[in-house]
Formats: structure tokens, sequence, C-alpha cells
């Protein structure tokens, strides 16, 4: 594109800001954020573009150029007011009253196709008054995870923000976990609502349990509306959202991810999954794989995530007392072990094949393939991707052709527990009849993609981004996943 094609380049013309914005979140009024500026980057090139989303929100890929995108959401024109939101929140044990969007703001708010209300937000927009010592600025390649482990999570069944564009923007930033200086990028993140526990904490901090109410009045009308005409509609959003982080967590169990940073203001009040910074899958199966290198006690390690996810629930327990009675709260809370445990059976039974979890070995093959998981070390989702590769009818006909063919099987050798688990499978195929197998196949294959995303996974497609500015690896990646 020439530089005067640039400049004429109306706004009117770009479907993205053409979108019916609404003004949800900026009509509670200004104790709920600060306006600011976003900064002007020296260069824009758009690296990602999620196209998958746009119809949606009522938009033909088609018809939305590159440079839309550039203009909306690289040079911040034609749009206005930006909301950097203000929170606070425990972060790893302690509570931080000086937080707030650093590096980030709300551009806006959209009503999908789907009539739900969608933010759209920045991360690496500039400065803002929260930025503290930081820059403002998102690197490259915490750009290409978060579009990542978002699309890669969203292919797994979790429920997560999506990236709906990342453009780098030509600065060099300097930070202590990567070689500097480096590549910057913003990003417009789409998920249900950045209203995070945090957001609540703060307004009981304040002592201002009338803003606490506006704000929940609107979280229930936006967020939980099959509750906002009941009488009881406080105690029941409080138990829904307990019930909605319990399957998160359990999503985020079944799909092998470790967070790494479950502070209070990385919990959205909506209980959706979001904030993709030190995150990674585990390799194995392993409750103390630790993600953040800077975690030090292993406070958010795989296996911590339902207790601390239990216990950010109670901590928000605390701004909520102003408006719901502590009985019901405490009521709400108790539900979310079975919640949990629930949903995480469900899941990894889908893992395995099946949709249905009623059949009577359900429990025996899941606490046998934890334990086998556990303790050959096999590779988690390659152990799952195997299994939907290699999945055969033959299976049935005995218990040795079970998983054969599989690359990874041979390398952690034969065990009496996987003979077991063979066993077991084989089994269980055998009380299926034909159809079913076939949906047994379909359900391995829904529920296990053939590509992950460990960290050499990551590793590999970002080296050719940083050697020959080769994007191809990346496009071709997140495309497994879409
Ligand atoms: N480079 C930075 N400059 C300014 N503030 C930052 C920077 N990095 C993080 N922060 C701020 O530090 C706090 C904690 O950061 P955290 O990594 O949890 O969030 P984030 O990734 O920046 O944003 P989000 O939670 O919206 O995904 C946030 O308030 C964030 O805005
Ligand atoms: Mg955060």
């Amino acid at each position: 594109m020439t530089l005067a094609q640039t400049q004429n380049h109306t706004n009117s013309s770009n479907p993205l800001l053409n979108l019916n914005y609404e003004n949800a979140l900026e009509s509670l009024g200004n104790d709920y954020y600060d306006e600011v500026a976003a900064e002007e980057f020296p260069q824009h090139i758009l690296r990602w573009r999620n196209d998958s989303l746009l119809p949606s929100l009522g938009l033909d890929p088609q018809v939305v150029k590159d440079e839309d995108f550039i203009h909306a959401f690289g040079k911040f024109q034609g749009r206005k007011p930006f909301l950097a939101l203000r929170y606070h929140g425990y972060q790893f044990g302690e509570y931080n009253s000086q937080l707030g969007d650093g590096r980030g703001f709300l551009y806006g708010q959209i009503r999908g196709t789907d009539n739900e209300l969608y933010d759209f937000g920045t991360k690496g927009s500039g400065r803002t008054p929260y930025s503290r010592g930081g820059d403002g600025m998102l690197t490259l390649k915490g750009g290409v995870r978060e579009v990542l482990a978002a699309e890669a999570l969203h292919r797994l069944g979790v429920k997560t923000s999506r990236c709906l564009s990342m453009i780098e923007t030509g600065l060099g930033l300097w930070r202590g976990d990567e070689p500097s200086p480096t590549r910057s990028s913003v990003m417009i993140r789409m998920s249900k609502s950045h209203i995070r526990f945090g957001t609540f904490e703060r307004l009981n901090y304040l002592k201002r349990p009338d803003l606490t109410q506006k704000l929940l009045d609107h979280v229930i009308n936006e967020y939980y509306q099959n509750l906002k005409y009941d009488d009881d509609k406080y105690a029941l959003f409080y138990a829904e959202l307990v019930k909605r982080v319990a399957e998160l967590v359990a999503q985020w169990m079944a799909a092998g991810f470790c967070h790494a940073v479950l502070n209070t203001d990385n919990m959205s009040i909506t209980g959706e999954s979001f904030d993709y910074g030190p995150y990674a899958f585990i390799p194995h199966y392993d409750l103390y794989f630790t993600a953040a290198y800077f975690d030090y006690y292993r406070r958010y390690c795989y296996g911590q995530q339902p207790s601390i996810c239990h216990l950010n629930l109670e901590l928000l327990q605390e701004p909520l007392k102003a408006i719901i009675n502590i009985h019901d709260l405490q009521s709400g809370l108790s539900k979310f072990a079975e919640y949990y445990r629930q949903e995480y059976r469900s899941l990894m039974l889908k893992k395995l094949g099946f949709e249905d979890s009623l059949f009577p070995q359900a429990d025996d093959l899941l606490e046998l393939t934890i334990t086998f998981l556990k303790d050959s070390q096999i590779n988690y989702h390659q152990f799952f991707a195997d299994m939907a590769r290699t999945f055969s009818i033959k299976w049935r006909d005995e218990p040795a052709l079970v998983m054969n063919g599989s690359d990874i099987i041979p390398t952690v050798g034969a065990s009496a527990v996987f003979d077991n688990w063979c066993i077991l499978y084989h089994q269980i195929l055998n009380n299926f009849d034909l159809e079913e197998i076939e949906v047994i196949a379909k359900t391995l294959h829904k529920h296990n993609p053939q590509a992950n995303l460990l960290r050499p996974v990551i590793e590999d497609i970002w080296q050719p981004i940083v050697d020959a500015d080769n994007w191809q690896p990346f496009y071709d990646l997140v495309g497994q996943f879409q």
C-alpha cells in the first residue's frame, strides 16, 4: 500500500469501525476507568487477523481489508474513548492496590450475532496511569504465544478469550526473559468481559458498596441474562459463577494446560479463561508441573489450579458480602468440588472416546488412564493424539492391537499398567456395536487434535520468525487448531 492510499483510507469505509459499538461499561460512569490514549507506533505490520471470528461479529472476512485492521487496531484511528479499566488483585497471595490496565484498554464493546456482548480489549497499546514501572508494551513473542494459546484452548473446548488481531509495531523492548531488544506487538483480544474478580476487590478496598452494587447489576444483566429477573438473582449469580469457574478449571486440567498466573486480576467475572503470559501445556502428567519460572513455591502449578480457583472464589466473597448473604455465598461455593469432579470426568472420558460416560467401566478406565499417564510419564498430548490417529475397529479383536502404530508407546516400553489399560479398553469396545464404534472414532478426533503447543513446538515456530521473518510455520500451526 502506498502512503497516498493510506491517507485516503477513510474511517467510514472501514467495516471494523462501522460495527455497532455499545457503551455498556462507559455508561456505568468514570468510577470504573480512566480515559487514555493509544501509543503512536513507528511501524504497523499485520501479523495475524482472526478471520474465523469475523462472522460472529456479522462481518464477511472477504470485505475486511488488512488496512482496515491496521487503521483500527494498530493506528487506533476513528474510535474513542479508550478506557483503561481500574482493578486491584491478589497476586501470589499478596493484595496489590496498584493495578489496573497498565498496557491495555477497553477498545469497544460489540454485540455478536449470538446477541451476547463482547469486549475488544488491547494488549501492548502503551502506557496508562496503571503502568507503574512498565513500558505499556507487549513483545512480539508474547503476542504470538497468546494467539496460539487462545486458538489451541478453543480447539480443546476451553471457554476462552480469542485474539482478533496482532500487529507488529516496530519498537525494541527490553525484557529479562527474552533476548533484548526484542520485537513489539499490539493485540486485540475479544472476550466476554474484561471485568475481573479484582475489579470488585478494588471497590471493596475503597469501601464503595454502591459501586459494587451497580457493577454487579451490570454483570448480571449482561453476562447472566437468564437470572436478571429472578428475585434471588444475586445468590444465583454467585452459584452460577462457581459452576462456570469449576468447569473452566476442569477444562484446563483435561487440556493439560497450566495457566501459570492465577492471580485474582486474571480471573474473569464471566468464568472465561484469558491472559496467556507464561503459560505452558504439561509435557507429561505431573501435578507439580509449574509454568512460570518466577513461581518459586509452585503456587500455581498444574495440580494446584482447582484449589487456587476455589480460593479465588472465596476471596471474591469479601466484596460480594456487601450485596449477597454470606450463607448464600458459602452454599454456592460448597458445590465447587462436585462441579469440578463431574466436568473433569466427563471431559477425560470424551478424550478417551466416550461422549456418553454412563457405561459401567468408565471410572475404572479413567483411573487406569491417569495411573498410566503418571507412571509412564508419556507425552500427555501425544498419547491422546495417537489414540485418535491409530484407533481401529481391530482393537476389538485383541488387546495387543490397541494403540498399534503409535509412535510413542514403544518408547515408554511395555508395562503392566499399559497392558491392563489395553485389556480394559479392548473389553469396553466389545460392548459397543459398529455404529457406536464409529462415534468413538469421531469423538477421539474431536477432542484430541494432532497438533500440540508444548514449549519446543512454540520455539520451533518462533525461530523461523527470528531467523528469516518466516511466519509460515506459525500460520500452519494456528491453522491446525482452527
Ligand atoms: N509491560 C507492561 N507495562 C505496563 N504494565 C504492565 C506491563 N506488563 C504487565 N503490566 C501490568 O501488570 C499487571 C499484571 O500483569 P499481567 O501479566 O497479569 O496482565 P497483562 O498480561 O498485562 O494483561 P491482561 O490481564 O489484560 O491479559 C496488569 O495490571 C498489567 O496491566
Ligand atoms: Mg493480567
